[in-house]
């Protein structure tokens, strides 16, 4: 990661087309946020597009707009993403999947650096910084005749391959580390636990670590994660699931007139602003890693900061073999949540209450029953 790092720290305050290659989760993404976050594009828009998820006869408008009536449903002139990039940077993901008659359409947009709106006839100059990635083999791809030899010229003026968290297993512990910071939880995966996660395979990559940590940190928070308890979050079963919250009062339909969970801890995703990698200079061969919660003052900047998979992860490891309590494991959960959402938005309800897609007089019945303040 040392190396990546320097390479981004190198090309970002060019003006180069960087393309990002690796396997699927292994931080392609990071890269390209990293490169925009070091450049002085860092004052411009970073906008991101999935050229292979949107569908072809989209794609074109998507990224250069169009005029009122070029099309049927173009019912007003709407700006492409090469505009909203103007001045930033512009992240084509899954480029190597982009249809061959655009990959013409957007090489003429390299070269010219000028846009043209669907239906429309001027000429729209743009500055924009192009990062794109593939998991793709690309040059697999030019030698089946599936990518053009020249759009990959332009676009990897700088390439930046990643490799396989198998190939930098002594990054694990540094991951590890960083995303139990990130889960504000006070867990500690010991030694052993350590050298389970560095000899995993990690197929799914950065993704699944991620996944994993949390998995643990909200399952095991407040203990030290062991071998037997790494193998029970790696195989998603909840065996020796030791609950430390207060117990529900049981038979109320909608929940329990009280749920006190203690201490409650926030549950955090990575933010844009954040940079990708973890505790430059940090030592790699540290075998236990740990923390104490610390605050993290993110300010409502993104609309969607609570990641909702976070649940379901938690739910599907708590179809184990040994019975869990649902409705105190959905009980914890909901306070959790719902004082993430308040730390969030800073004590603000009605903030908070957009988070959670709840109405605010819903929100605020939930805290009383949690017994949550503004201030959680
Ligand atoms: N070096 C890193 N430091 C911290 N987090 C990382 C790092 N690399 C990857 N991640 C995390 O791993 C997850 C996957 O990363 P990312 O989305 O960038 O991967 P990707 O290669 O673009 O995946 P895909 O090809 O599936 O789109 C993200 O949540 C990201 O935060």
């Amino acid at each position: 990661m040392a190396e990546i790092r320097y390479l981004v720290r190198q090309v970002a305050p060019s003006n180069a087309s960087v393309l990002v290659t690796g396997p699927s989760g292994s931080g392609k993404e990071m890269v390209a946020r990293a490169v925009h976050a070091e450049s002085a594009r860092v004052t411009g828009n970073y906008v991101a597009v999935n050229t292979g998820a949107i569908p072809r006869e989209l794609l074109e408008s998507e990224l250069f707009g169009h005029e009122k009536g070029s099309f049927t449903g173009a019912v007003s002139q709407k700006s492409g993403r090469f505009e909203e990039a103007h001045g930033g940077t512009l992240f084509l993901d899954e480029i190597g999947d982009m249809p061959f008659e655009m990959q013409v359409k957007l090489l003429r947009v390299l070269e010219e650096r000028s846009v043209q709106r669907v239906g429309g006839r001027g000429e729209i100059t743009v500055d924009t910084r192009i990062v794109s990635a593939t998991h793709r083999d690309i040059e697999q791809s030019i030698a089946d005749g599936r990518f053009r030899e020249d759009l990959f010229y332009r676009l990897a003026v700088f390439p930046i391959d990643l490799p396989s968290l198998a190939e930098r297993r002594e990054d694990v512990p540094l991951l590890v580390r960083h995303f139990l910071a990130q889960s504000g939880n006070a867990v500690r995966f010991d030694g052993a636990a350590i050298d389970r996660l560095v000899a995993h395979p990690w197929p799914g990559n950065v993704r699944e670590l991620r996944n994993v940590v949390e998995r643990g940190a909200i399952l095991f928070a407040g203990q030290t994660i062991g071998a037997e308890q790494t193998e029970t979050i790696l195989s998603r079963r909840v065996k020796g699931f030791v609950r430390n919250a207060a117990p529900c009062a049981p038979g109320v339909a909608e929940g329990p007139a009280s749920c006190a969970v203690t201490p409650i801890r926030p549950i955090s995703v990575p933010r844009a602003s954040e940079l990708p990698f973890p505790f430059p200079g940090a030592e790699a061969d540290e075998a236990a890693v740990g923390h104490a919660p610390t605050p993290n003052p993110s300010p409502l900047t993104e609309p969607v900061a609570i990641a909702q998979p976070d649940l379901i992860r938690v739910l599907d490891a708590a179809f184990g073999d040994t019975p869990v309590d649902l409705r105190q494991l959905v009980c914890d959960l909901e306070a959790r949540y719902i004082s993430e959402a308040l730390r969030q938005s800073e004590g603000v309800v009605a903030d908070a209450a957009r988070l959670l897609s709840l109405q605010r007089t819903t929100l605020i019945e939930k805290m009383r029953k949690h017994g949550l303040a503004k201030a959680a």
